[in-house]
């Protein structure tokens, strides 16, 4: 008898598991869909930590000529002691979203997309620029 009323409540259990199933998978859904914002605050997180760890962040690609030259530019000018980032994007998976997020955050698309001291510097033109006024090193040498 026992045992007839356990199978009964089995059978009425069933239907039950089938829809905690079902709101389970709808919670599993939910939750990817949550990562993929995720993802994009991480993307936030990643760059911002680059920006703000490091003297100078120069968003990079390797194949470029206005990239090559802000290197240069850089090169040029003392650095001693400063901790210099070149994030070349075309090598990394995330490449185009650092590249979407920078658009966001500075306007500016193109690279090299440059900082120094967090402050946003613009592409290669504007370092160039820096340099030409005479005020490059002391940007630098600011901190
Ligand atoms: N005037 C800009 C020019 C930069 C530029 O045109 N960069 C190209 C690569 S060489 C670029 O970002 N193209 C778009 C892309 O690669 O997504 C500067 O001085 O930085």
């Amino acid at each position: 008898m026992t045992r007839s009323i356990t199978l009964v409540q089995c059978a009425r259990l069933v239907p039950l598991i089938r829809q905690r199933t079902l709101r389970s998978s709808s919670a599993t859904f939910f939750t990817l869909g949550a990562s993929s914002s995720k993802s994009e605050m991480s993307v936030r997180t990643e760059v911002e930590d680059i920006i703000a760890k490091n003297d100078i962040a120069v968003f990079a690609k390797s194949w470029c000529p206005y990239c090559r030259k802000a290197r240069g530019i850089l090169d040029s000018v003392n650095t001693e002691g400063k901790t210099v980032k070149i994030v070349d994007l075309d090598k990394m998976d995330e490449g185009s979203a650092y590249q979407e997020y920078l658009n966001k955050k500075t306007g500016q698309r193109t690279v090299p997309n440059i900082f120094i001291h967090q402050q946003h510097i613009g592409g290669c033109d504007d370092l160039s620029a820096q340099k030409d006024e005479g005020k490059l090193q002391a940007l630098i040498d600011a901190k």
